[in-house]
């Protein structure tokens, strides 16, 4: 495989996959940049040396076709400025004649972003004549979204057959990610603590059997918590939940107890009325949410709870927010989960925090240089630890 610091990009465009997923918010901001700073060594090395880049990304789930919530429009003064002032086009479309035509106008030492790969539906297909499409517009593939790499999309794993070596390689944040992923993973030191939690509960509680392999303890708070607490048979409202998935979750939780591997769930939460900044709220037990009202975040004896496993262990594997932490009313969980890293961290612990929302947590709390090691992903993160060979390393 050719080794990206090796390879002269000299008068060659390279068709780079990054992982441009960042958090928005409603007025199109970027709330949390560190995936596009990530990104920057790449595209920043190819450009000195004498190269062109075009980037693909995906940005959030879009359903239907193009959408204004969902554009990479908006990421493009930002890179402009990470770039430190380079020429950055922009394509409305990823494939077709208008990315042909501006890849094909694309001057040496410019930058062109492609619009939402996910805006085509072949992108998440895998689709070969889709990748095709996209592999033309480019004389060279790098990969460089680690944050993807578990998905085996048309524009991760599908599109590299379309160059043979050495024009497709990692790109440096892939080799940094995985080359991380690889020491903890080959070091971890027990006790071993996931900390599994966000929104993409049917994804990531597939993930939960093969890491109690591995992990001592694993603790599930977030949305994800919901989908346990009412396979026990709590009341848990409108609080998010996978109907489909609770026999899988009485499964795990039967599992766990049979490893002996300790499956810590949240006992109380921070229950709110609608789910908004200004919603009413009130802490409850966990077989007590009202009906109507949703659990939003965890509550103050989950966290004392949480705090206690997480300080006693040795490596501290973190995905998904405790609670919706962009609303100031449903943030302290999460603060409270981070700074309990943070300490068995100061105490001698490893500690891999991963995850788009998840790394704008701790970014939002000034605690990022506190935790052993930020990753650019989370699902990715996870399903590395589960021994998997992602698709997206795989391909190359
Ligand atoms: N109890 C909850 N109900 C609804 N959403 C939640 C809850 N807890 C956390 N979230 C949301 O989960 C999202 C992050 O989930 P996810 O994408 O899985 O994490 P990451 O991006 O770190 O991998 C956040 O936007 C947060 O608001
Ligand atoms: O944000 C991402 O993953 P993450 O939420 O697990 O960190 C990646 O960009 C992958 O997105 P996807 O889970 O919609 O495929």
């Amino acid at each position: 495989m050719s080794k990206f610091s090796d390879y002269n990009f000299n008068g060659r465009k390279a068709l780079v996959r990054v992982d441009f997923n960042v958090p928005l918010n409603d007025k199109f901001e970027i709330t949390d940049d560190t995936r596009m700073r990530a990104a920057v060594p790449t595209i920043k090395k190819i450009l000195k040396d004498g190269g062109a880049v075009i980037l693909m990304s995906h940005l959030g789930r879009p359903k239907d076709g193009p959408t204004d919530k969902y554009s990479l429009r908006h990421l493009v003064y930002h890179l402009i400025s990470l770039l430190d002032g380079a020429t950055v086009k922009f394509a409305e479309d990823c494939t077709g004649p208008v990315a042909e035509k501006a890849a094909a106008d694309l001057q040496m030492g410019e930058v062109l972003l492609l619009e939402n790969l996910r805006f085509h539906k072949a992108e998440e297909k895998g689709d070969a004549s889709f990748a095709e499409q996209l592999a033309k517009l480019g004389n060279v593939y790098v990969n460089d979204a680690f944050g993807t790499a578990h998905r085996a999309h048309a524009s991760t794993a599908v599109i590299a057959q379309f160059f043979a070596q050495p024009d497709r390689m990692f790109g440096l944040l892939m080799e940094a990610e995985v080359s991380n992923a690889e020491k903890v993973l080959n070091n971890a030191t027990a006790p071993f603590t996931a900390i599994l939690g966000g929104a993409k509960v049917s994804d990531k509680i597939l993930i939960i059997e093969t890491l109690m392999d591995r992990a001592n303890n694993i603790i599930i708070g977030g949305g994800m918590a919901y989908t346990f607490l009412k396979a026990q048979g709590k009341e848990i409202g409108n609080s998010l939940c996978e109907n489909d998935k609770l026999d899988l979750a009485n499964e795990l939780l039967e599992k766990a107890r049979t490893k002996g591997v300790q499956l810590v769930l949240p006992v109380d939460s921070v229950a709110a009325d609608k789910f908004a900044a200004d919603a009413a709220t009130q802490v409850v037990s966990n077989d007590n949410i009202p009906a109507g009202w949703m659990g939003l975040d965890i509550g103050p004896a989950s966290v004392a709870l949480f705090s206690e496993t997480i300080q006693a262990s040795k490596t501290i594997l973190w995905n998904g927010p405790m609670g919706v932490f962009e609303m100031e009313a449903f943030q302290k969980g999460t603060k409270g989960v981070a700074d309990a890293i943070v300490l068995a961290t100061a105490q001698g612990a490893f500690s891999l925090v991963g995850g788009g929302d998840s790394v704008a947590a701790v970014n939002q709390f000034g605690l990022a240089d506190r935790v052993s090691y930020v990753s650019t992903g989370g699902g990715a993160m996870l399903e590395f630890f589960e021994g998997k060979v992602l698709p997206g390393i795989a391909a190359i």
